[in-house]
């Protein structure tokens, strides 16, 4: 674990000193976005055309924040125009790496050993943390973008010539409402596991613990009415809900102290958790292995043994109940 300073690696955690033990995620500072004809998205200087074959995904199949990116990528029928490379699951002092070994395809382009020398490919002095997933131009050989919030937006729709056009998984008459509902989850549930299992004081580790029993509670309420986050139609909030929960029982209950309840323990959710994971393509982007592995044998701070617990048993293929709510056609 570390972050690269003016293009220079150094093996650092996160630093909490002082912000009272809370864990606060950095910004993602590669924003650009392909669009259909290659013209700059509003406020951007850089211009990226979508074409099939330009680009590619660095990921890890261990992280929540790829794995929106895969899903994407799988649902929207793109496995053909984006190329992937997934990192080792195992992140120590030199981070991500290309390890080509368990599952992970080592460094499909460069063949770099690390993927904080694919951010100073493309910025020599880049300061920052060195995060998946990252948006890569074969062409100007540069990052398009490492905000996975931005880059499922664009596989939604930049590449509609190439993929499924008739998916849209952020309906412009939904937007309001899919929007609310990113914030509560993104900062409570996708972020909120994260700053219980990264904070280092009790108090840091209540407040998130708190709050994130608080919103899984609200979503659970509103799952027992609608079939899905924003009403009857699949969108990307639940895409994004979704890769926390299926990594919630085996591994944020345990290794991230997120052990007030499990998903199991909630009946809309679980069932909900199930739909989703049997959507065609979907159960292919899991990888449970990479996913224990990586958090349980990465985080020497928080588990120094680097033990991995071998259950719990998930049943994620059992049936679901969600038929009993309304689907959009
Ligand atoms: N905002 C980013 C966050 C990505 C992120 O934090 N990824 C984690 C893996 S789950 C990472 O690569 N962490 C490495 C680090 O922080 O050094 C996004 O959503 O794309």
């Amino acid at each position: 674990m570390g972050l690269l300073v003016d293009g220079k690696w150094q093996d650092k955690w996160y630093d909490t000193s002082k912000t009272g033990g809370r864990f606060q995620r950095s910004k993602s500072q590669f924003r650009d976005f392909v669009t259909p004809d290659g013209a700059p998205a509003e406020g951007r200087e850089r211009g990226f055309k979508a074409e099939a074959g330009r680009y590619h995904l660095y990921v890890s199949l261990a992280c929540p924040w790829a794995h929106r990116t895969l899903i994407f990528r799988k649902l929207k029928k793109l496995e053909d125009v984006i190329s992937v490379s997934v990192v080792h699951h195992f992140m120590g002092k030199n981070g991500w790496t290309f390890l080509e070994e368990d599952g992970a395809t080592g460094d499909d382009l460069y063949g770099l050993d690390y993927l904080h020398q694919i951010y100073t490919k493309a910025d020599p002095n880049y300061s920052g943390r060195v995060t998946v997933p990252v948006l890569w131009d074969k062409k100007t050989e540069t990052i398009v973008s490492n905000e996975s919030a931005e880059i499922i937006r664009m596989l939604n729709t930049a590449f509609d010539e190439f993929g499924d056009a008739s998916l849209d998984f952020y309906p412009q008459e939904l937007r309001e409402e899919i929007d609310d509902i990113n914030a509560l989850v993104y900062d409570n549930i996708n972020n909120g596991v994260y700053k219980a299992g990264f904070a280092t004081t009790q108090e840091a580790y209540e407040e998130a613990f708190d709050a994130l029993f608080d919103a899984l509670d609200q979503v659970e309420d509103r799952l027992s009415r609608q079939r899905y986050l924003a009403g009857d139609k699949l969108t990307e909030a639940d895409w994004r809900l979704f890769t926390t929960l299926v990594r919630f029982d085996a591994v944020y209950v345990g290794h991230f102290k997120c052990n007030l309840r499990r998903i199991a323990d909630y009946p809309n959710l679980s069932n909900y958790l199930r739909e989703l994971y049997q959507i065609e393509g979907v159960a292919e982007t899991v990888n449970m292995h990479h996913i224990k592995a990586h958090y349980y044998g990465s985080h020497g701070t928080i588990n120094p043994t680097g033990v991995i617990p071998k259950g719990p048993e998930l049943h994620l293929d059992a049936p679901h109940d969600r038929d009993r709510l309304k689907r959009a056609a």
